[in-house]
């Protein structure tokens, strides 16, 4: 670097202080960059990119946008993944001699955005602080800065960490310096892999120093106030935050006033594939909200419900308690439709009252945000009122809670204009009235533009000059413009100041006067005007507390109203919460699939789980018949409930659930290196050692991705795992296409056949939906290709070969099942022993009965399973 100007050597100086982030570095009313961070920029934003010093072979490439519409430039910077460090001039340039100093004043980072322009509104925007404890204890922090929502955990494992990320879904992740990616376990490191990683240095990892940092933002005398004695890494993370937070941010953050610690206990647990597979948020297929659960149900009318809802469904409950509270207060607002509808009225004119209230305590809240929430409070006593009848113990609460905050409103209605400007440094933001000397300031300044309207007429008469004009310009000031073709007329006493093409523009004394009164009196209302707002907007920020509060009730409501709404709408019923094993639906249905119409009118099916006689339910039949559509809506009914939702039944019955499992279709995870059957089975092995006899698991035909003979031998020893395990034995709806399956119900006491009815008609099928008791013969796979479109002559032949198949016989060069299994593997492997005949097993059954240690009644038992199995 050649080229060392004073300017460039500060440039430098502070750009080594933030060597991962875009230096926007503020001149006159630019941000410029330069070197590296410039041909970044210039690409990513699409603006021309110059060079200082051109040809000379020290060029220094740079480019800049301009400061008043710096956010969108902003926003696609971080949108790309990028940092952006906010360098300002920190003193006056007209006061300085030199170079004007210049600080860094912010760094924005994908997980501290606050801008509304950058931030989905119905989205929170989580920064997530990891913290590696001893014996694979992993404490977990996340924070939205733009709402002040702060949690903290600790979880055991990197399996459980990385599923309580994937929950979270943050938008950048912290990690201490030297935190190796490749050294965390493996399921964290996959989801840490594809996301913004930052970091903090590692010495803020330390206890001591987390702590105080901990105490003091949430005011706190030691953890254990803030019921963080237990979770020492939980805290650490917390602290670890918090530093990212004041080095990046470098001003208060007084809206974050609460960190909610929590135990991964208090909710129904929902692994990554389980939340994936039942698309609880977002769809399989493209990761969009439309055609998810939380698509289905959202009819929220602010953005802070929208958020809630979403935290609702992936976060559902298990303490009987608060289900049920959830469960009165929408049958209460189902029940009152009319109160429900000016509710709804109410609430969608509140707007982001957990933003805003976020951007005034950061200091970054404009006159509009302050007029929005002025206009969100003014309807919270109407709100209140409508909430204040109500019953349920949840609404009461609720009421309690939204704060009409009826001072903040009087003071942003007093000091405010009703519209105000974007700017905060050009005046036009307090309302008349609220201080005296902006009042007189104002009055001087109208008093001084009717004097130029006066003066203009004045100099018209004088000089017969009908064109004569008083301009004003910012550069210039007030001038008298004259027309060349008038310059004649121009009185001695004019003083010239400009000339233009056409025109001569003028001083006069009387003027200058007026002038320097008028813009004097213009400077002056700007300043106190901010200064005023600033009064305002710390005000405001002061009760930054009541307004968190009163966003929370406020998100509540919006979400118990929108499922109230919704539960109306679709003929959704109250579910009846308990703490039995039972799940007991009536006339159940898919709620999404449901909501779809696609033409095909819903068919509802019925289901009995339990713990004692229905705990697996066997489903066989046909391809496309419903199985997995059936399975999926149990277990979503299930969830809706422990949401605290009304669900698509006619009734239900549901014993809460700690866990649900889901092992559906096969996705691949080549980054991985794993095989689609692997990831399979590792998905499986999870559930098998994590599922408990509260769990609830759906799987759709495990062991599909292997050969027929591994398939079926493996679905039947993780069925009989389930039913057998004491310690798992979980409520389990098993969906297959191994017919052979079905014989389990005759040995397993709580196995039960179900199928899906089809109707077969001139050798086609049609599906009826409907889930009965039994077990299906045949898959209709070869109806379900010719559905699809599959040309006539496969179809054709793949019945001959199906029809050879079935009898046993095979012909050259098609294939062979079960006999060429058979006559290459010589010894009975355990898979096999599935397909033996009964006869062969009442043998073995007989051949190792000792007849003289048998009593008479372990022989009359043992006849009777001998004659069952026949
Ligand atoms: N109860 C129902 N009422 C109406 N339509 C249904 C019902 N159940 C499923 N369907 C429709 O049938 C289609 C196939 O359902 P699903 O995928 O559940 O079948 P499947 O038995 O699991 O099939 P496969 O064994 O081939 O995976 C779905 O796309 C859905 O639209």
């Amino acid at each position: 670097m050649a080229e060392q100007t004073p300017m460039m050597r500060q440039y430098l100086e502070i750009k080594s202080g933030y060597p991962d982030a875009i230096l926007f570095f503020r001149m006159g009313d630019f941000y410029e960059m330069f070197l590296d961070d410039a041909l970044i920029a210039a690409r990513i934003l699409d603006i021309t990119l110059t060079s200082r010093n051109k040809g000379s072979g020290d060029e220094i490439p740079f480019c800049g946008v301009p400061y008043h519409s710096v956010t969108p430039y902003i926003a696609k910077l971080i949108e790309t993944g990028h940092k952006v460090a906010i360098c300002e001039q920190v003193e006056d340039p007209k006061q300085t001699k030199g170079i004007v100093r210049r600080e860094v004043v912010r760094v924005i980072t994908p997980g501290l955005l606050i801008e509304a322009e950058s931030l989905a509104p119905d989205e929170n925007n989580y920064l997530l602080a990891l913290c590696q404890g001893e014996g694979d204890q992993w404490g977990i922090a996340w924070l939205d800065l733009s709402t002040g929502e702060f949690r903290v955990t600790e979880l055991n494992g990197g399996p459980a960490a990385a599923a309580e990320a994937v929950c979270v879904h943050p938008r950048e992740i912290l990690l201490g310096e030297g935190v190796e990616l490749e050294t965390l376990p493996a399921d964290l490191r996959d989801f840490v892999t594809d996301k913004i990683v930052s970091r903090a240095p590692a010495w803020v990892y330390e206890r001591d120093y987390t702590r105080s940092l901990v105490c003091d933002q949430f005011g706190a005398a030691s953890p254990e106030s803030l019921g963080l004695e237990q979770m020492p890494w939980g805290l650490i993370a917390a602290g670890a935050a918090l530093h990212y937070l004041r080095e990046n941010r470098k001003s208060a953050i007084p809206h974050i006033r609460e960190i909610k610690v929590y135990q991964r206990s208090e909710h129904l647990a929902l692994d990554p594939a389980t939340r994936r597979n039942l698309e609880i948020t977002a769809t399989m297929s493209e990761g969009k909200k439309n055609g998810s659960l939380l698509g289905c149900l959202d009819r929220t009318s602010t953005s802070m419900g929208a958020r809630r809802l979403k935290q609702w469904l992936s976060y559902p409950l298990v303490g009987l308690e608060p289900i049920r509270q959830r469960l009165y207060a929408v049958e209460e607002l189902l029940e009152q439709a009319g109160v429900r509808e000016e509710l709804v009225a109410q609430l969608k004119g509140i707007a982001d009252l957990e933003r805003l209230n976020g951007r005034i305590g950061m200091a970054s809240a404009g006159g509009r945000d302050l007029r929005a929430m002025h206009d969100s409070l003014q309807r919270i006593p109407a709100l209140v009122d409508l909430l204040a009848p109500l019953q349920s113990d949840l609404l009461r609460s609720l009421c309690t809670a939204i704060d009409p905050l009826d001072e903040l409103r009087n003071l942003i209605e007093r000091g405010i204009v009703e519209s105000p400007p974007f700017s905060l440094r050009e005046g036009g933001i307090i309302a008349t009235g609220y201080n005296e000397e902006l009042d007189e300031l104002r009055a001087i300044s109208r008093e001084g533009k009717g004097f130029i309207a006066r003066l203009e007429a004045q100099e018209r008469a004088r000089t017969g000059i009908s064109s004569l004009k008083i301009r004003y310009n910012k550069v210039f000031g007030y001038s008298i413009e004259i027309t060349k073709s008038n310059l004649a007329n121009v009185p001695e006493d004019y003083i010239r100041r400009q000339t233009l093409a056409n025109a001569e523009r003028y001083i006069t004394q009387e003027l200058k006067n007026y002038e320097e009164k008028i813009l004097g009196a213009e400077d002056r209302i700007c300043e106190l005007e901010f200064t005023l707002f600033q009064e305002i907007r710390e005000q405001v920020a002061a009760q930054s507390g009541r307004i968190a509060r009163t966003a929370d009730g406020l998100a509540s409501l919006d979400v118990l109203v929108s499922l109230a709404l919704v539960a109306d709408e679709r003929g959704y019923t109250k579910p009846q919460v308990d703490e039995s094993d039972s799940i007991e639906i009536t006339d159940g249905r898919h709620p999404v699939i449901e909501s779809m119409k696609l033409g095909e009118r819903f068919v509802p099916n019925d289901t009995r789980l339990d713990g004692a006689e229905n705990q697996i339910l066997m489903i066989t039949g046909p391809n496309m018949a419903g199985k997995s559509t059936y399975m999926r809506q149990v277990a979503l009914i299930t969830l809706m409930a422990q949401a605290g939702s009304f669900v698509p039944a006619a009734a239900a019955r549901i014993g809460i659930a700690d866990r649900i499992f889901t092992r559906v279709g096969a996705g691949d995870n080549l980054a991985r290196g794993q095989s689609t059957f692997m990831l399979e089975m590792m998905e499986a092995a999870g559930i098998l050692r994590n599922a408990t006899p509260r769990s609830l698991i759906v799987m759709d035909e495990i062991g599909r991705g292997t050969s027929t003979f591994d398939g079926v031998s493996i679905a039947w020893a993780v069925a009989e795992f389930i039913h057998d395990t004491p310690t798992c034995r979980s409520r389990t709806l098993f969906a297959t296409h191994y017919h052979e399956l079905a014989e389990l119900a005759t040995t397993r006491e709580r196995i039960k056949n179900y199928t899906v009815a089809v109707r077969e008609w001139n050798d086609q099928v049609i599906f009826l939906r409907t889930i009965v008791p039994g077990s299906a013969s045949h898959s209709y796979g070869i109806q379900v290709a010719r559905l699809a479109g599959m040309p006539r002559d496969v179809i054709e032949r793949a019945k001959e070969i199906l029809h050879n198949l079935e009898r046993g016989e095979y012909e050259e060069g098609a294939p062979r099942l079960a006999k060429s299994r058979k006559t290459k593997s010589t010894e009975a492997s355990p898979q096999f022993t599935l397909f033996e005949s009964n006869e062969d097993l009442l043998r073995q059954r007989l051949k190792k009965l000792n007849l003289s240690v048998t009593t008479p009644l372990e022989a009359l038992n043992l006849l009777d399973e001998l004659k069952k199995m026949i």
